[in-house]
Parts: C-alpha cells; sequence; structure tokens
C-alpha cells in the first residue's frame, strides 16, 4: 500500500435553504395570512478519525467534498429539510491545516474524534416569521447563506512515543528491525529507506511502545537536499527522539559533523522539535575494539558538548538493542498521562456564526399569534431581505 502523508482537498458545506413567501389560499379562505416556511440549514463538512484507514491516498483520487444544502422552505408552513452533513473518515493523527490562511483547524489524535472543518449555511426565514400586527401580509423573507468553503490540506503525522534521527546509513531501520516486528528495507547505501515505518517494541510482557524509523537526514536538507526535511513532522508526536550516530561511518566521514548536522537541520525545522527530550544512540560498536570505542565516544561526546543520556548499541547483532528499549519503556511509562497535543487557542471561526443572532434580531418582536390573518391587498413586491 502507498504511504501517503499529505492531501489538499476542497470542501465545501451545503448552503442553506432560503425562505418563502407565501399566502394561505384555501375555500373559503381568499385570503389568508401569510404560510411561507423557513428553509433548512445547508448540511456540514466533518472529519472523523477512523483506526482502520493509515494513509490519506484515497483524497489524492477524490478531492471534493460537498455535503448536501438545505431545502428552501415552502407554503403552508412547511420547513425545508436540512441538508446532510458529510463526514470524511481520515486516518488519526491526521492535522488539518487551512490551506490558504496555512491556520491549523485541529488535530485528530483518538479514534472516532471529529472535527468540523466547514460549516453549513444558515437556512432563510420564510415570510410567516414577519408578520405582526402592523404588518399582516408581510413580503419579506431571508435567503439561506452559503456554506462554508475551505481548500484543506491534511497531513498526516505518525503517532509514535520514539522517534528515529540520523544520516543516512546509520543503522535505524536495523534498529527497528532489531527490537520490533517491523521489516523496513536494510542496505548499505543512504536513502534505503522512502518512508516512515512504524514498529511496537514490547519490552515487557503487556508492556509496549511505537517506534517510528523515517528517512535519513543530511546536511542541507531544510534546503530541500536528499529527501528534505518532510518527514521530521513525523517526529513532532513523539515523546522522546533517538539520534542515532554510526561510530564507524564507512565514508570515513566525522561522526562530530555529521551529529552537528542533523542538529543543524532539526533546528531549522522546528526549534521546538529540537528541544524535545533526545538521547544519543552510538551504532555499530561492533567495529570498534572497546578501548577504541570508549576514546571515540568520549571525544565525539566532548566535542559535541552533549551532556545528555548516551547509549551504545550494535543493532546488527543487537546488543545493547534490549538494554535501550527497556530504558526507553522506562522513561516513557515515567512520564505524566499523554498531555493532548491540542492547541488550547485553536478556536476556529466560522464566517456566518453571528447570522442566526443577526437575522432573528430582524425578525419583528411584536410578533403575536392571535391576531387576524386576513389581508386585503395582496398585490406588492416581494422583498428579500439580504444580509450577506
Ligand atoms: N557492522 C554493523 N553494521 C550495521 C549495524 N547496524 C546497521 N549496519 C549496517 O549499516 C547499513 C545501513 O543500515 P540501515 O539500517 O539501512 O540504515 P538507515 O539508518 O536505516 O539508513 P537510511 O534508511 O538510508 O536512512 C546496512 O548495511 C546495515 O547492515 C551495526 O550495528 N553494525
Ligand atoms: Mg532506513
Amino acid at each position: 500500500m502507498k504511504f501517503v502523508d499529505e492531501a489538499v482537498i476542497r470542501v465545501e458545506a451545503g448552503d442553506g435553504g432560503s425562505g418563502c413567501v407565501s399566502f394561505r389560499r384555501e375555500k373559503y379562505v381568499p385570503d389568508g395570512g401569510p404560510d411561507g416556511g423557513d428553509g433548512g440549514d445547508g448540511g456540514s463538512v466533518f472529519l472523523q478519525a477512523d483506526e482502520n484507514y493509515n494513509t490519506l491516498i484515497d483524497f489524492r483520487f477524490e478531492r471534493f467534498h460537498m455535503a448536501e444544502r438545505g431545502e428552501n422552505g415552502r407554503g403552508r408552513d412547511c420547513t425545508g429539510h436540512s441538508g446532510k452533513d458529510l463526514v470524511l473518515k481520515v486516518p488519526v493523527g491526521t492535522r488539518a491545516v487551512d490551506h490558504e490562511t496555512e491556520e491549523v483547524l485541529g488535530d485528530l489524535t483518538t479514534h472516532g474524534q471529529k472535527l468540523l472543518v466547514a460549516k453549513g449555511g444558515f437556512h432563510g426565514l420564510g415570510n410567516t416569521r414577519f408578520k405582526s400586527s402592523t404588518n399582516r401580509a408581510p413580503r419579506q423573507k431571508t435567503l439561506g447563506t452559503p456554506g462554508e468553503v475551505r481548500s484543506l490540506k491534511l497531513e498526516l503525522l505518525l503517532l509514535a512515543d520514539v522517534g528515529l534521527l540520523g544520516m543516512p546509513n546509520a543503522g535505524k531501520s536495523t534498529f527497528i528491525r532489531a527490537v520490533s516486528r517491523a521489516t523496513p528495507k536494510v542496505a548499505d547505501y543512504p536513502f534505503t529507506t522512502l518512508v516512515p515505518n512504524l514498529g511496537v517494541v514490547n519490552p515487557r510482557p503487556g508492556q509496549s511502545f511505537v517506534i517510528a524509523d523515517i528517512p535519513g537526514l543530511i546536511e542541507g536538507a531544510a534546503d530541500g537536499a536528499g529527501l528534505g526535511i518532510r518527514f521530521l513532522k513525523h517526529l513532532e508526536r513523539c515523546r522522546i527522539l533517538l539520534h542515532i550516530i554510526d561510530i564507524e561511518p564507512i565514508d570515513g566521514s566525522d561522526p562530530v559533523e555529521a551529529a552537528r548536522a542533523i542538529v543543524g537541520e532539526l533546528e531549522k525545522y522546528s526549534p521546538k522539535l529540537a528541544t524535545k527530550p533526545r538521547w544519543l544512540v552510538f551504532n555499530k560498536t561492533d567495529l570498534l575494539l572497546e578501548e577504541e570505542l570508549q576514546e571515540k565516544m568520549a571525544r565525539i561526546v566532548s566535542e559535541l558538548e552533549w551532556t545528555g543520556d548516551v547509549y551504545t548499541m550494535s543493532a546488527y547483532n543487537r546488543e545493547g538493542t534490549q538494554a535501550l528499549s527497556l530504558k526507553l519503556l522506562d522513561y516513557i511509562q515515567s512520564l505524566p498521562a499523554e498531555d493532548v497535543i491540542q492547541d488550547p487557542d485553536a478556536e476556529v471561526e466560522f464566517k456566518w456564526d453571528n447570522y442566526h443572532q443577526a437575522n432573528t434580531d430582524s425578525v419583528n418582536e411584536d410578533y403575536d399569534d392571535d391576531f387576524d390573518d386576513d389581508f386585503d391587498d395582496d398585490d406588492y413586491d416581494v422583498e428579500v431581505i439580504y444580509q450577506r
């Protein structure tokens, strides 16, 4: 299955149905009062997180999504039907962004969570609403308001606890193979991994966490070198990052330079991501003798001025990998229960929010149901109240 983590779609909510101008006409009631019903509200468009989906590929093929419009009101006080809402199923971990304003509308992080992305139009009012003791034959109605239209960018951000970071060939995929049942391709050339992989690590029975392996980064990735930095977004929701360093690169390059490049690219991508908890993990320890290894590690740590946690492993021989997974599990379990990554200021504004209020205010307040509905003069024009 193809992994697609971005799609731009257009969502259109239904327009509100317009109100109706009509008068009661029946045998023996030639001059009945107004009986034009209100329109129905337009349907809205929602996104709903569903754990049965894991790619946005469907949205690459089907780009236009419309909810139903509301029906117009009819005579005999018939209110139009409301339009049906449209609910689009998206994978858990999807973020909805307004493509034009870049405003984040919301993150769908739990199964079943729903997010309104285009609000349906509000219904227009029929002429019945405008009758009063002074105007018994109202010719006014209001039109339904248009439904919201949005160009929407969907981004799928993987939900993993641990994210792997490092140069190509550092051994990220080898590590995820060693500790989980994920089987991403491993090879001795750069950019073996082209799309992110997830693996479930189970260091103790019944206790597990999820690890994400993403394509390697190189110097200049922020400017598009290699596969760029677009995969870094998948690390945004991780709780900790593992920076995997190849202790003995085959091309003879300096691990210190490589590590600095990675941190530089991370900072360029997002200063916030750069402050996430991060551990250094030296890989390929089997290539060096113990003494050499200690010496080299000490040099790298001091040159990087690194004061955080340091681990060593040989992912290939599965040495140190189990110990590292246990450390990760303990660390994750020591964190407070998931702080839901929702921006508290993320109040989404919809254009027609105030319309209902404004409209009902314009309806005559001395509306009185008991007065005599009959009227004589039915020859003037219908007045449409425009409020847009
Ligand atoms: N000797 C040794 N080789 C290793 C070790 N871990 C990985 N390798 C080798 O390093 C090469 C690259 O490993 P990968 O796991 O594909 O590296 P990666 O970081 O996923 O690389 P990209 O997907 O290209 O970013 C492969 O040839 C592995 O066999 C190790 O612990 N010791
Ligand atoms: Mg890889």
